[in-house]
């Protein structure tokens, strides 16, 4: 370990996040009784730009009188590229009440995005008075926030969570698909004429989880376009937990179970997870660093990986 200890990333479940138009406030009460963790009212790219003021009265009616119950509750705002945000931040700052958990910031390019949108939030927070900061989460979705990944986790002691929007990704970076996650057709290997798909998210999503995990932000799979496949997005969430990520977006409500499942560690994992752990300390009371379990080499990292799944399932149940 360096002589700086890894920074835990913040304790709360963050499994799914459920995202809903601003300009259809007809769902937000279904949302607020959805299964999922953390709720993404928008005001971004699901909003037509003659819905924008709409829809920000509608997001701010809704923070204060709906109950949201334990969720993280995360407004997507508009980006730094455009005349919206700023009205954006400052109305919901200045006209919602406290129950706002979140901002989430689009299309981050650069720390000094986050400096920006910092310093404008920073500013009502004190004119208005608001006990309670707010957070932050930013997308990764351009070739410029992937190229910066790092200092952008790093820019704000706001900052909670970090997703892969592959939509937005995809474009930025001139990749030749329509799809919006999930197995890309024309991205395989062949060998001995059997096609074998690769992952063309992979590189991004592990650049991600090494700068979430650097500076203790929790980093968040993004939007998986097709709804009717239950299948794609299961396996897109399974590669994305296996990677480190903690949760996945759902854009239709029907994919809050699959990402529940997913992110929740299974009884058979955690199970196992224990008794790994009661292994080590069978073997520290032996004044032996590594052992056998079930056949394979258990030492003093494997105490650290079980960790993990323990601690995430003890603070979901818990919370
Ligand atoms: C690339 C990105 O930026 S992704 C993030 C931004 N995009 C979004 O926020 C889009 C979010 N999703 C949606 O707007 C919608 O789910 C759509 C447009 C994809 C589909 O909407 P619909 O055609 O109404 O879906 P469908 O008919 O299957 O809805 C089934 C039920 O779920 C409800 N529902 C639909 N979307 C949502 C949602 N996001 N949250 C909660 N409930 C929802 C519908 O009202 C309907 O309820 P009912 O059975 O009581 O009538
Ligand atoms: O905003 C999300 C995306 O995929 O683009
Ligand atoms: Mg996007």
């Amino acid at each position: 370990m360096s002589f700086r200890i890894q920074p835990a990333a913040p304790a709360r479940p963050n499994r799914c996040q459920l995202f809903g138009p601003g300009s259809r406030p007809a769902i937000f009460e279904k949302m607020a009784g959805s299964d999922a963790d953390v709720i993404n009212l928008d005001l971004e790219d699901s909003v037509a730009p003659s819905d924008k003021d709409s829809a920000r009265e509608n997001i701010i009616q809704a923070i204060g009188d709906i109950d949201w119950g334990k969720k993280t509750l995360s407004v997507r705002i508009n980006g730094l590229d455009t005349p919206y945000w700023y009205k954006d931040v400052v109305d919901l700052l200045e006209k919602s009440g406290d129950r706002l958990d979140q901002i989430m910031i689009p299309k981050v390019g650069c720390a000094a995005d986050l400096y920006a949108v910092d310093a404008l939030v920073t500013a009502v927070e004190r004119a208005r008075g608001r006990t309670k900061p707010i957070k932050f989460e930013v997308i990764i979705e351009s070739a410029a926030g992937i190229a910066h990944v790092e200092e952008i986790a790093a820019g704000s002691p706001r900052l909670e969570a970090m997703s892969l929007g592959a939509a937005d990704f995809a474009a930025s970076m001139g990749m030749a698909t329509t799809g919006i996650g999930g197995t890309q057709e024309n991205y395989y290997m062949l060998h001995e004429g059997a096609k074998h798909w690769s992952d063309p998210w992979h590189w991004a999503q592990a650049a991600i989880v090494a700068a979430c995990r650097t500076h203790g932000v929790l980093p968040v799979d993004g939007p998986f376009g097709d709804f009717s496949d239950d299948d794609g997005y299961r396996a897109q969430a399974l590669r994305s937990a296996t990677l480190g990520m903690v949760g996945k977006w759902a854009i239709h409500p029907k994919q809050v179970a699959l990402a529940n499942e997913v992110f929740t560690p299974s009884e058979a994992a955690v199970a196992e997870a224990r008794e790994i752990l009661a292994a080590m300390e069978e073997a520290k009371a032996k004044g032996e660093g590594a052992t056998v379990y079930k056949g394979r080499l258990v030492d003093i990292a494997s105490i650290k990986q079980a960790e993990v799944i323990v601690k995430q399932s003890e603070m979901i149940a818990g919370h």
